[in-house]
């Protein structure tokens, strides 16, 4: 019924917003009309299995089934609010959803779908994000229609690539308003990744920066297959200064992003006081996308940290608000998490911005008709020496001759063995 409902939303040609923003093939369910039905459920039904599972220590329970549950207190017993959202997985649309932590607390995932319906898109669960083992593989799940999978949202999962047919999920990113004001909550929200050892089906292609060290070139995740097919192809790297956007269009105090889908890199340029700079877009602490982040200047916020004047701009990013000075990419507050610059330049012409990224080359394969430039040209310095010097013509003249006959006769020397195969 619920997909019947999304369905004809959908037909409707009424606007409609991408889930989340790595899920663009789904639909947010509070916007269109449900947010007090889902509200309901979560009070009537998820709150009492929230605060079992993940609620104060005094409603935790220890054991569900004779199996002992480590779970801890994420505000389960007192969650308020929620986003509800339908993702749905297709061969030709979202194939899969990389590793991420949610914006949420407690994570009701609800398999809407017949297990029949769909191959692979297993659900893949790693460490908690506070912990050594956030990129070690915890447990795969196989999603079954009817059953609910209820997670920390801050334990790192994605969902595999689905290979046949389609897979929807009903989620709610449940919250608790009063235990994102506790001191506790901030604290370990504080916290940045662990990039420690990591599984290789943990790594995150948006949200970890050593993504391309560690994952093999040949797996590497690519958001187009034309791009994984080049890259496939692609032997080195050159830096090349590409287009971001007019600058007409970052005006003052705003950012630009591009994504590049080769080399998945995002930059996002800025422009602050009349000048532009460039940072690597993820923000080094979990990822959150700072071209969305507010820009001021530092102040006497920063002066702490090395190298950082008053006047300098930051950016401060939309998830945990850290402050990643703009000039040099330090974080404001001395942490030693930062971001990677990029060097920025107006184009000639003044009209666009453009940044300096190391971009993989593609290495054509040798092909005769990629050759025959140079080929002509070899011919033609030829027919030049010919003119200029007859002794040189005869043994070019020679050499040719004896390659257009060895050519022949093993022409035919092939022609009689596939013969004598037949
Ligand atoms: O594909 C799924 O079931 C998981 C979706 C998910 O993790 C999310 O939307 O945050
Ligand atoms: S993602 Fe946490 S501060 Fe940026
Ligand atoms: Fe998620």
């Amino acid at each position: 019924m619920l997909l019947e409902e999304v369905r004809h939303y959908r037909e409707s040609g009424l606007p409609s917003r991408a889930p989340n923003s790595m899920n663009n093939y789904g639909l947010v369910l509070n916007e269109i009309g449900l947010r007090a039905s889902f509200t309901s459920v979560l009070k009537e039904v998820l709150l009492p299995i929230g605060a079992r599972l993940f609620g104060s220590d005094e409603d935790r329970v220890q054991c569900v089934g004779g199996v002992d549950v480590e779970t801890e207190d994420w505000g389960g017993s007192t969650l308020d609010d929620h986003h509800s959202f339908i993702v749905q997985y297709r061969p030709t649309d979202d194939k899969h959803l990389d590793m991420h932590i949610d914006e949420c607390d407690v994570t009701f995932n609800f398999g809407v779908t017949s297990h029949e319906n769909f191959e692979g898109n297993d659900l893949t669960f790693c460490g908690m994000f506070d912990s050594a083992s956030h990129r070690k593989l915890h447990h795969r799940y196989k999603h079954v229609r009817g059953r609910c999978v209820v997670h920390s949202g801050k334990r790192r999962h994605g969902a595999m690539d689905i290979e046949k047919g389609e897979r929807a999920s009903l989620i709610m990113w449940t919250k608790s308003r009063s235990f994102r004001r506790t001191e506790a909550y901030r604290e370990r929200n504080r916290k940045g990744l662990t990039y420690g050892e990591a599984d290789n089906v943990c790594l995150s292609y948006t949200h970890d920066p050593d993504y391309k060290k560690l994952m093999p070139k040949k797996f590497q995740y690519h958001m187009k297959q034309e791009a994984q097919d080049a890259a496939e192809r692609s032997v080195k790297t050159e830096k090349r200064w590409i287009r971001v956007c007019t600058s007409e269009d970052l005006v003052e105090g705003t950012s630009k992003m591009i994504e590049l889908e080769q080399e998945n890199e995002q930059v996002a340029v800025f422009r602050h006081r009349g000048e532009l700079f460039a940072l690597d877009n993820r923000c080094a602490h979990m990822g959150g996308s700072l071209c969305e982040g507010e820009i001021e200047d530092i102040g006497t916020t920063g002066l702490g940290a090395s190298d950082s004047k008053a006047t300098d701009g930051m950016v401060i990013c939309p998830r945990h608000y850290m402050c990643f000075n703009l000039r040099t990419g330090a974080n404001v507050e001395g942490d030693p998490m930062s971001q990677k610059v990029y060097p920025v330049r107006l184009s000639a012409d003044g009209k666009d911005v453009e940044v300096e990224v190391e971009m993989e080359v593609v290495v054509p394969p040798l092909s005769v008709p990629s050759r025959l430039p140079a080929l002509l040209q070899m011919l033609g310095s030829w027919i030049f020496k010919f003119q200029q010097e007859p002794k040189f013509a005869v043994a070019g003249l020679g050499c040719l001759t004896f390659f257009i006959v060895a050519g022949l006769h093993l022409r035919s020397t092939f022609r009689d063995a596939k013969t004598n195969l037949r």
